[in-house]
């Protein structure tokens, strides 16, 4: 048995793998609170993410009616970039600084000159430094909570956090890693001199985690906490990753050839590649992936947020919501919201505000407002699909995951807007999936068996056909119109990103 573990935005969900059978036992969820406050602040209390683990492994136990001691191996996923540090006793300094909090989007400008701007920062690491990156929170540390920035010992991520918790030991992977802004993508390794340049004195570099393969341990559970949470204590705990690299793991994105996209709180579509071929679209993450290749993404910041901000304002429940989006045309007769009430990453407007445009007395009603925001938030996936296309990713079908996922109407949207078929693999919860997966993968190795990670996808993974949806013809045109709408609006309101360029640097 494998215990699997996602702690996303909004909450954190655990899995239960029998990797023999390639069955899912049980399954269980828990919430996370977000702390927000000016200038796009978007913070966690690392103690909510350990109280919902606790809380999801034993829903998740409950449910397939197995005891704890049966768990060989336990594979977490986390929300990619948060910022956690503790000080030189194991103790967090302050609220986890996450993904979306754009508060630091001044210093990563700063810090994107230092680079050399966007051709500097791919030449040197791969990727173009975003907001939202761990790098620019830690000089946003330094100059906002200096004291505390004094006493940092250890610079961790958000699933290297609970990999901490549950071993006592600070390491971490090379997807994750990938997306400090402070690691080079190509070579694998950190890039010290950043932190060099944001601190001077060497504390930040002293603070670095140590790098492992995603198919190395980071350790066994700590024999108290095993005791506590009832968990076998020779349980070994995977190296895990980002939630993305996990849920390629979770949809068998092993190998190229296929397209994730996951509806959660951001919005993420993401290919497999043998080589890091870097892309010269700013847009484009060429990230690790945290199964021995590298994994070129595209993250939106605004997807369930704002479908849950119109839902709330017009007090609906999901079903209601629903029945409101069917009842409006495609193009919402006109009304069309650009759904960037986080800023946002791609198009890189972090400090955009959201606009509604095309209201008229006719067409201003709640079905059209409803239909809006699910179309406004696809859009900017459709907006990245055309760049991972335009750089040479092509996949005949899109899997779908995330919470998203399971809303039917939302799936023959994603197949229209994106004129490709669309499919769930059986368990929407694909990055939980794909860490019980890879502890799985790890637990082999550990004992010498030859079971692949191939193998293990093959075995756990299933497409679910009562899920696939093809593009209807006539509304794939009726979204094309739809959409040069939304990118003329886009430009027309907030300007022209980085026009893109197509042509690729040093692979
Ligand atoms: N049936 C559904 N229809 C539409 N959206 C849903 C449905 N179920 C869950 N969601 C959305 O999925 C979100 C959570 O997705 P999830 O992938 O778990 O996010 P995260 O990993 O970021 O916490 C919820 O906030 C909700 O808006
Ligand atoms: O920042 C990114 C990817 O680069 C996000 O995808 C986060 O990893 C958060 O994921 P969810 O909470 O939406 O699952």
């Amino acid at each position: 048995m494998f215990l699997g573990i996602d702690c996303g935005t909004q909450g954190t969900k655990a899995l239960l793998l029998d990797a023999a059978s390639g069955q899912v036992l049980g399954q269980g969820s828990a919430g996370h609170e977000l702390i927000s406050g000016p200038n796009g602040r978007r913070e966690q209390h690392v103690e909510q993410w350990t109280a919902a683990f606790e809380a999801a492994t034993a829903a998740a136990l409950a449910e397939a009616g197995v005891t704890g001691d049966q768990v060989l191996g336990i594979g977490v996923s986390g929300q990619q970039h948060g910022l956690v540090t503790l000080d030189r006793d194991g103790q967090v300094l302050r609220p986890a600084k996450l993904w979306c909090d754009t508060e630091s989007a001044e210093e990563n400008q700063r810090l994107l000159q230092w680079l050399g701007g966007e051709r500097g920062s791919l030449e040197r690491l791969g990727v173009v430094i975003a907001p939202g990156y761990t790098v620019s929170k830690l000089l946003w540390m330094k100059e906002q909570h200096p004291r505390l920035f004094e006493r940092i010992a250890h610079i961790l991520l958000p699933h290297d956090y609970l990999n901490y918790w549950l071993t006592g030991r600070c390491c971490s992977e090379y997807g994750d890693a990938s997306g400090t802004g402070y690691f080079d993508v190509r070579t694998r390794r950190w890039d010290r001199e950043i932190l060099r340049h944001i601190d001077a004195s060497g504390r930040l570099e002293a603070a670095l985690p140590e790098l492992i393969a995603p198919d190395e341990a980071v350790g066994r559970l700590r024999p108290e906490l095993a005791h506590r949470l009832g968990l076998n204590p020779d349980a070994i705990v995977s190296g895990g990753g980002g939630d993305n690299m996990m849920g390629a793991i979770g949809t068998a994105n092993i190998r190229p050839g296929a397209i994730t996209m996951s509806l959660g709180t951001s919005g993420t579509l993401y290919a497999f590649a043998e080589e890091p071929r870097i892309s010269q679209q700013p847009a484009v993450a060429t990230f690790c992936s945290s199964s021995g290749g590298w994994l070129p993404l595209i993250c939106t910041m605004n997807l369930t947020n704002a479908n849950g901000a119109i839902r709330d304002l017009l007090q609906l429940d999901f079903d209601q919501f629903n029945v409101l989006v069917a009842q409006a045309p495609i193009g919402a007769e006109g009304v069309t919201l650009l759904p960037f009430l986080n800023g946002e990453r791609v198009p890189a407007l972090p400090q955009a505000t959201a606009s509604l445009h095309g209201l008229t007395a006719d067409n201003l009603t709640r079905a059209n407002l409803c239909r809006a925001v699910l179309e406004g938030v696809t859009f900017g996936l459709r907006y990245g699909l055309d760049l991972l296309r335009k750089n040479g990713i092509r996949s005949e079908r899109i899997q779908l995951i995330g919470g998203g996922a399971k809303n039917p109407q939302w799936r023959q949207i994603v197949a229209d807007m994106m004129a490709t078929p669309v499919v769930c693999t059986t368990h929407s919860e694909a990055a939980a999936l794909g860490g019980a997966i890879q502890a799985a993968w790890c637990h082999a190795r550990q004992s010498d068996s030859h079971a692949s990670l191939a193998a293990l996808c093959e075995r756990c993974i299933s497409i679910d056909e009562a899920t696939a949806v093809e593009p209807e013809a006539d509304a794939v045109q009726a979204y094309e119109q739809a959409y040069r709408r939304y990118r003329e609006l886009v430009i027309a309101t907030y300007g022209q990103p980085t026009p893109p360029d197509l042509t690729t640097v040093t692979p």
